[in-house]
C-alpha cells in the first residue's frame, strides 16, 4: 500500500488489516458525492450520493470512459484543469439542469513519480439545512459570546459561571470585589462588568494602589485645589474619583491601600462625597468601585492592615477568578486566541503542533493567563517557519513531559541535576515552606533542607 501520509507502522498495518467492506461501507454512506477517475479519465467509481447531485446512476457513471460528460451537466467543469495544474481545486458549480449550485474539491492522488494517478472528486450541494452550525455550538458556550465581550476567552463551566455571576452584578451600583492569583484575569473581569454595566458609555479608570506612593496615591485618587502643596500644579487636579464620574472606578491591589486611604475611600463609599487635597468643599460624585487583590483581605484585617468597615463596603458581592490550572478548558481557547493575536499583528498564519498543545496542558501556569501569554509570544517569536513547536518552551514546562523524544541537554548527571532542580523549585514555589516540600515528595528532613537550600536560594529571600 502507498504510504503518502508517511503514517508509523503500526497504524498502516491497522490500515491494511481492515475489511473491504469497511472502506466501501463508508464510501456508500457518505452523504457526500464521492467519484474517482483515473488518469486517463475514466471514471472508476462513484457513491450512490453522487446521484442526487447530477441525476445519474454510479452504473451509469461508471460506464462512461471519459470525463469529458461532466461537461454537459455542471458548469464549469474542474477536471481537466486539475490534471493542468496538479493541485486542488475549490469550485463552485451550477448544474445545468436544476440550476442548483454544487461546491466541489477536486484532488490528484500522485504516484511516486509525482504523476497524477486517480483523481478524487467530493461533491456536496448547498441545499442543505444545517441542524447546527459549529459556529453557533462554539460560540453559544464561550465567554466571548456569553459576555458580548470581545477579547474574553474562556470555556471552562467555572469561569463562565463567574462571568456569569459578574454580568448579573454589572447592573447594579453595587461595589465587587475580584479575588483571585496575579494574571488570573481580574482586571479584565473588572473592564467586563464596566461593559455589562449602564454606565459603559461613561469612563472606566483604573489605578494600582501598589504601584503608587501614598503621598501621590492620594492626589491621584482625591485630586488637590491650586497650590494645595508645594511642588503641585498650580491649576489644581483633578482626581480620578472626580473623573470616573457616572463610570467605574477599578482599585487594582487595593491590600496595598495604605490606611488613611482607606478612611478617605470608606467615606466616599458611604456619603458619595471627598474633599480634594486641601479644599474645604466636597464634591459629589456617582462612581462605582470595582476592587481587586490576590491578597487575604481577612488575614489583612486581622494584621490590623485592612479596615473591616471598608472590607464589607468593597465586598458586596465577590467573585473569585479561578487560578488556570483549575480551568484547564481554558488553555487551549487562550493559546489559540494569542498565538491569533501575534498572527493578526505580523500577518503570519503560524500554527501550534500537537506535542506543543499537549506541553500547554500539562504545565500548572502558576503565572496563570498571563504566563500563558508571554509564552505563546515567546514562542511565536523564537519559530522561525509555519509551525510553533516545543523546542522553544523554556525549561520549566519542557522537563514535565515524560513522553518527549529524548534531546540530550549535556551528561546524565546534568540533566538529573536539572530534573531535580526543576521539581524543588516547582514544589518549593507551591508550598512555600521546607516540611511541606518534604512530605509533598516523600524527603527525608535532611534531603528536603539540602535540596531547597541547593535549589531554592533565590526564593527563600
Ligand atoms: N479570559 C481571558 N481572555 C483573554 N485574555 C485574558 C483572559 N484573562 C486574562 N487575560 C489576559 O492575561 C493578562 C493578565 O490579565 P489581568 O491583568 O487581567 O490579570 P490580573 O489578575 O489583574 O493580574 P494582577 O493580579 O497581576 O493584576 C492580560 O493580558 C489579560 O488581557
Amino acid at each position: 500500500m502507498e504510504n503518502p501520509f508517511n503514517h508509523g507502522p503500526e497504524y498502516l498495518a491497522y490500515l491494511e488489516s481492515l475489511p473491504k467492506e469497511f472502506f466501501l461501507k463508508i464510501l456508500e454512506n457518505i452523504y457526500l458525492g464521492i467519484y474517482v477517475s483515473d488518469r486517463d479519465g475514466n471514471t472508476i467509481y462513484a457513491n450512490p450520493a453522487i446521484t442526487r447531485h447530477y441525476g445519474k446512476r454510479p452504473e451509469e457513471l461508471v460506464t462512461y470512459s471519459n470525463w469529458g460528460i461532466w461537461q454537459g451537466i455542471v458548469s464549469p467543469p474542474a477536471y481537466k484543469e486539475v490534471f493542468e495544474k496538479k493541485r486542488t481545486l475549490f469550485y463552485r458549480q451550477m448544474h445545468f439542469f436544476s440550476k442548483e449550485i454544487l461546491t466541489t474539491i477536486a484532488i490528484p492522488v500522485f504516484d511516486r513519480n509525482q504523476d497524477i494517478d486517480l483523481l478524487i472528486g467530493i461533491t456536496q450541494d448547498n441545499i442543505v439545512k444545517f441542524d447546527r452550525s459549529y459556529d453557533e455550538i462554539y460560540y453559544q458556550n464561550t465567554a466571548e459570546s456569553k459576555s458580548n465581550f470581545k477579547g474574553i476567552i474562556g470555556e471552562s463551566k467555572i469561569y463562565l459561571q463567574e462571568l456569569l455571576t459578574l454580568r448579573r452584578a454589572a447592573k447594579s451600583k453595587t461595589s465587587i470585589l475580584i479575588l483571585g492569583e496575579s494574571g488570573t484575569g481580574k482586571s479584565l473581569a473588572a473592564r467586563y462588568v464596566h461593559n455589562c454595566s449602564k454606565r459603559k458609555e461613561q469612563p472606566f479608570l483604573e489605578i494600582n494602589c501598589a504601584a503608587i506612593p501614598e503621598n501621590l496615591l492620594e492626589s491621584e485618587l482625591f485630586g488637590y485645589v491650586p497650590h494645595a502643596f508645594t511642588g503641585a500644579n498650580p491649576k489644581g487636579k483633578k482626581g480620578l474619583f472626580q473623573l470616573a464620574n457616572h463610570g467605574t472606578l477599578f482599585l487594582d491591589e487595593i491590600g496595598d491601600l495604605p490606611l488613611s486611604l482607606q478612611a478617605k475611600i470608606l467615606f466616599v463609599l458611604e456619603t458619595g462625597k471627598f474633599l480634594p487635597i486641601g479644599s474645604e468643599k466636597y464634591i459629589e460624585v456617582d462612581v462605582r468601585i470595582i476592587s481587586a487583590t490576590n491578597q487575604d483581605l481577612e488575614q489583612l484585617i486581622e494584621e490590623k492592615k485592612f479596615r473591616d468597615d471598608l472590607y464589607w463596603r468593597i465586598n458586596a458581592i465577590s467573585s473569585i477568578i479561578p487560578p488556570l490550572r483549575e480551568r484547564k478548558d481554558d488553555i487551549v481557547p487562550l493559546a489559540f486566541h494569542f498565538l491569533q493575536q501575534n498572527n493578526r499583528e505580523n500577518g503570519t498564519n503560524k500554527k501550534m503542533d500537537p506535542l506543543f498543545i499537549s506541553y500547554l496542558l500539562q504545565y500548572d501556569w502558576p503565572g496563570n493567563v498571563r504566563e500563558l501569554k508571554n509564552i505563546i509570544e515567546r514562542c511565536y517569536i523564537l519559530s522561525p517557519g509555519y509551525n510553533i513547536s516545543p523546542d522553544k518552551f523554556p525549561r520549566k514546562i519542557k522537563s514535565l513531559d515524560v513522553d518527549t523524544p529524548y534531546e540530550s541537554q549535556g551528561t546524565f548527571d546534568e540533566m538529573m541535576t536539572a530534573y531535580e532542580r526543576d521539581i524543588i523549585r516547582a514544589c518549593y514555589k507551591k508550598e512555600k515552606n521546607i516540611t511541606k516540600v518534604q512530605k509533598r515528595l516523600g524527603l527525608s528532613q535532611n534531603k528536603a533542607y539540602r535540596l531547597v537550600k541547593k535549589h531554592c536560594a533565590d526564593l527563600e529571600k
